[in-house]
């Protein structure tokens, strides 16, 4: 591995940062945060604080570790390798503190104290053993200024001490210490995920100005800048006045509610099969934003079983084919006929009102999602699959099918997964309902089996929240369900930045875009010629004011006829997903739509960051 191959690049500044501070004061996750991208999840928040140091030989054990230290700052190309320590003042600190370049000195903005400390004890301390190195204020765990504290510390352990609303500090007592000091000063929420990046990234320029006094001959390092001022921090809005919950996410307008997007699976890219015949429609970006199981599962190569069987010849991966074929058998069998029939009645006759029974629960051409697939050989033997009983106890298969949109009634691709025998429909939805709400109903029936499907699924707040439930501390729950948006909010980001699910046919790719003014159009036409493209601007340019047109070419080739797609109706900071070849109706502007209720999310969470 080239661990520490940075050392000897010659055009690679790399830089050590010591992270120091108190006890408790976040410097673990902050580091963790910048070195492996890691959020906090429920249990570290609300755990039981354990003194930990995050080990420096990541960087040479863990390749993703090491590439996510480099980066380039000013035009500067660095590698960060970031000490953390431990925050007991007695503890010998002498070989972290040795070679550093820059010190980051964390406090909590939750606790005075911590901040007492930087004074009478950090400042010195790192004077004393590099008394060259900048120093960096860092005041930790920013969203305690805006949490509602109560609820906070209730959720949090009971040995814990709990947070006093008069030791929130306002970031002018951070201010004030770093002016005293001379050093430049930040705030951070590893939660909100904010200041992060503005922390270490300064950190850099702070050590590569101390080193260009150094070393003056190096020209590389001209452009750099002395430390910046940091953005202030947007708070959430408070939940608004009388909204009752204090969880505050579902979205105001109905038909925007995820919730209803299981019940009238508008662009469902999943079917769900329970029990060899009841079918839930579901949505990846849902299911995969809210469970790892799920998002590991469908980023999964399906075309990987073949070379998997090869290799391991016999065993496990054999019965799973045998088990395949006596689906197959199944599915060929006298019972087909009757289980076609009988997806109807199931679902109907289980939840659906009398009015409702019609789009969602309806059987879908899909039936024969196990008959096309690639088992059986002939022409629909390119749909690719997996058998999945050695990967999770939770499913079977999975399988890529062509089968009808329980909406619009058209055929189109569909991921199957067919879930394992042990897990019963009612409970199921309870489950879904939690991956797209983040909540669980307190006089749901059947906890055991929801706790069960939880952790099949590896879903460890739900089974938390069964708990709490069982425990007569339903009350707990409101901060999981917040937490779960966090932390959704944030995957969906992720999505979005990186196009994750994006596209729900691998042959048509769609691409996201973003829309910069009110009314504005926002236009993609497939690659078309300068003299085309100038066109169809002028033509837009009757309805629309000029400089608000834009019109481009679509990266891919399309497969359909020449399109344009004109979006009236977007916002500023508006995702649109668009496609080569659709029109308004139909399919893929359910789609489009599915997206929209995603932004709405992320807009309604007051997360919605303005980078796309
Ligand atoms: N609310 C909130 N809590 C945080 C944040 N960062 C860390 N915490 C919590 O603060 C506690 C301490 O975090 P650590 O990163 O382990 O603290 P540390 O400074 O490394 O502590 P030592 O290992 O004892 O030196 C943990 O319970 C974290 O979950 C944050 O940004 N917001």
């Amino acid at each position: 591995m080239d661990s520490d191959m940075d050392y000897e690049r010659p055009n690679v500044e790399t830089i050590k940062c010591v992270v120091v501070g108190d006890n408790a004061v976040g410097k673990t996750r902050l580091i963790c945060a910048r070195a492996c991208n890691a959020t906090l999840t429920q249990y570290q928040l609300l755990a039981t604080h354990v003194p930990t140091v995050w080990a420096i030989d990541q960087y040479r054990v863990c390749q993703e570790v090491l590439e996510r230290s480099r980066d380039v700052v000013d035009d500067v190309s660095v590698s960060l390798r970031l000490w953390d320590t431990f925050g007991d003042h007695h503890k010998d600190r002498r070989f972290a503190y040795g070679r550093s370049d820059v010190v980051v000195l964390c406090f909590s903005i939750a606790n005075p104290n911590s901040l007492h400390h930087v004074k009478t004890m950090w400042y010195p301390e790192i004077k004393h053993f590099c008394p060259r190195a900048p120093v960096i204020l860092v005041g930790c765990q920013l969203d305690l200024r805006y949490a509602d504290l109560e609820a906070v510390n209730r959720a949090r352990r009971p040995l814990a001490r709990p947070i006093k609303p008069n030791e929130i500090l306002p970031p002018e007592k951070g201010r004030e210490v770093a002016k005293e000091l001379g050093i430049p000063y930040y705030e951070t929420s590893v939660v909100a995920q904010f200041g992060v990046k503005d922390v270490f990234d300064n950190a850099i320029r702070a050590a590569l100005i101390s080193r260009r006094h150094l070393q003056f001959w190096k020209s590389h390092l001209r452009n750099v800048q002395r430390p910046l001022l940091q953005a202030p921090f947007l708070p959430p809005k408070p939940p608004p006045p009388g909204g009752g919950g204090g969880g505050g996410d579902p979205p105001s307008n109905n038909e925007e509610r995820p919730a209803h997007l299981l019940e009238d699976p508008l662009c469902a890219d999943v079917i769900l099969v329970l029990q060899e015949k009841i079918k839930i429609y579901a949505h990846k970006i849902y299911l995969s934003t809210s469970s790892s199981k799920f998002y590991d599962l469908f980023l999964m190569d399906l075309s990987e079983e073949d070379q998997q069987s090869a290799a391991a010849g016999h065993g496990h991966v054999a019965a799973a084919a045998e088990r395949m074929l006596h689906q197959e058998e199944r599915h060929h069998g006298r019972d087909f006929l009757l289980r076609a029939a009988s997806f109807d009645i199931c679902e109907s006759a289980e939840e659906a009102g009398p009015g409702q029974r019609q789009p969602c629960l309806r059987a879908s051409t899909s039936d024969g999602i196990l008959r096309g697939n690639r088992y059986e050989g002939g022409e629909r033997g390119l749909r690719r699959g997996r058998n999945l009983s050695s990967w999770s106890r939770a499913f079977t298969s999975i399988q890529e099918e062509m089968a009808e949109d329980p909406l619009t009634y058209k055929s189109k691709l569909m991921v199957v997964v067919k879930m394992d025998s042990s897990i019963q429909p009612g409970p199921f939805r309870a489950v879904l309902k939690y991956l797209y709400t983040g909540e669980l109903d307190e006089n749901e029936r059947d906890l055991m089996h929801i706790a069960h499907i939880a952790e099949l699924l590896e879903v460890f707040d739900l089974r938390m929240m069964v708990a709490n439930i069982l425990n007569n501390e339903a009350f707990m729950n409101q901060e999981i369900t917040k937490a779960f948006h966090v932390r959704r909010t944030n995957r969906v980001k992720e999505c979005l930045a990186k196009g994750t699910f994006s596209g729900m046919d691998p042959a048509r790719p769609l691409g996201v875009h973003r829309v910069w003014g009110q009314s504005s159009c926002f236009c993609s036409v497939p690659p078309l010629g300068f003299w085309s493209r100038f066109a169809v601007w002028g033509f837009l340019g009757l309805f629309f004011p000029p400089d608000k047109v834009s019109v481009k070419p679509f990266p891919c080739s399309p497969a359909g006829p020449a399109a344009l797609f004109i979006y009236r109706r977007a916002a500023k900071g508006d995702f649109l997903l668009s496609q080569p070849g659709f029109s308004h109706e139909g399919d893929e502007f359910s789609h489009f739509q599915a997206w929209m209720f995603i932004k709405s999310y992320l807009k309604q969470r007051e997360l919605c960051s303005t980078s796309s």
